[in-house]
């Protein structure tokens, strides 16, 4: 279930301030897509978000919510359908994590038994396993753990609208990925309309449908595609905001189930001796081979030369990454990224010729 929302001529003037935070703000997003705005610090995003779920209520305009008029229906009842998740969680010190994951279908007055299993499948959603995480206080989980309870929290009513404000903004680059990623395989299965302000237009070309680039007082530069916008930035100021490397970025929009992976590499298992490894690699004439586990999960790079020492390994992409993780996995193993399935099973290699051919055609595709 998801819902159009229409802002037009919207317009925020805060008390005591000449020129409006938002002036005659016009889009439409469409109904379950991601639409991510961007823009530099204090151009107007997060007060363009907050009126869509009246948190700031707009000086003049009209704003509708599957036709619906948002700004005559009750703040409270507008904010149940509405979906909300921030910057460092936001959630309640004092209360456990299934307590956050519950407040909204409490608020709504569902049964405990319902409210109950629902939080654990929304923690089982967001890849928390609930036996282990549901009587935690916030304080004693991880940045990255906290935002992932503030985006079950945000989705635990089945709301049509997300509104995401910088949601992965303060964990490390890794986690970020790694949250984008996962808020991208939910997508997939839930299809929201979701508005996700970021100030950062890498993550903004790797999540959004379309992207809107705001410029002062929530101008819109200009809305379209991240291919689109990629390809022909609309003014000097977006082109500023796209920033070298165009088509590198846009190995983002490529993900690693999107090309041919290599099957080629030597595979042995943690059961094989150093005596057997060493065979198969000088049979096939390689260096190394990869080590997987009676799961087939990787665990090591061996070598030739002492097949009795596991090399770690220290990048790994999945299916659902981009090419732009799957380049980065390249260059930190220096040959190929390994690529693992959904249950973490090996599932090939990606190889760097594959990722050159990509870049060539995106050149020629745009040129
Ligand atoms: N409560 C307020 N009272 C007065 N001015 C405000 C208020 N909130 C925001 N502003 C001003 O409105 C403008 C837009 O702020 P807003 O927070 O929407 O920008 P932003 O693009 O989200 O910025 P950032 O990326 O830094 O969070 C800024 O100039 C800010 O100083």
């Amino acid at each position: 279930m998801a819902s159009e929302i229409q802002l037009t001529d919207v317009t925020k003037r805060y008390p005591g301030r000449r020129p409006p935070a938002v002036d005659n703000f016009t889009i439409t997003i469409p109904a379950g897509q991601i639409v991510v705005f961007v823009g530099p610090s204090g151009c107007g995003k997060t007060t363009t978000m907050r009126m869509i779920n009246r948190l700031i209520e707009p000086t003049s305009g009209k704003i509708t919510i599957d036709g619906k008029d948002a700004l005559s229906l009750d703040p409270d009842d507008l904010r149940r359908g509405i979906g909300y998740a921030i910057q460092q969680a936001g959630l309640f010190p004092h209360m456990t994590v299934a307590q956050n994951v519950g407040v909204v279908p409490g608020l709504l007055g569902w049964e405990r038994k319902k409210v109950t299993d629902r939080v654990d499948e929304m923690l089982d959603l967001v890849g928390l396993d609930p036996a282990e995480f549901r009587n935690r206080f916030p304080r004693q989980l991880s940045g990255g753990q906290q935002q992932r309870v503030g985006v079950a929290r945000a989705l635990a009513a089945d709301p049509p609208v997300l509104l995401m404000d910088e949601p992965f903004g303060a964990v490390d680059p890794i986690t970020r990925g790694n949250l984008q990623d996962e808020l991208m395989r939910l997508q997939a299965e839930l299809r929201k309309t979701i508005v996700f302000v970021t100030h950062d237009f890498d993550e903004a070309v790797k999540l959004g449908d379309r992207i809107a680039v705001l410029g002062n007082q929530s101008k819109i530069l200009q809305y379209d595609t991240p291919e689109a916008i990629l390809a022909n930035p609309a003014d000097d100021t977006v082109a500023g905001f796209v920033g070298a490397g165009a088509s590198l970025k846009q190995l983002t929009l490529r993900r690693v189930h999107d090309v041919e992976l290599a099957k080629a590499g030597v595979l042995v298992s943690t059961e094989d001796d150093p005596g057997e490894i060493r065979r198969k690699l000088v049979d096939a004439g390689k260096s190394f081979a990869l080590m997987l586990d009676g799961r087939r999960r990787p665990v090591s790079w061996v070598h030739v030369r002492e097949p009795q020492v596991q090399r770690p390994i220290r990048d790994m992409v999945s299916n659902e990454s981009t090419l732009q993780d799957a380049l980065e996995a390249i260059l930190t193993e220096g040959g190929n990224a390994v690529v693992t399935g959904a249950r973490g099973e090996y599932v090939g290699l990606v190889e760097i010729d594959t990722v050159m051919a990509i870049v060539r055609q995106l050149r020629e595709e745009n040129a």
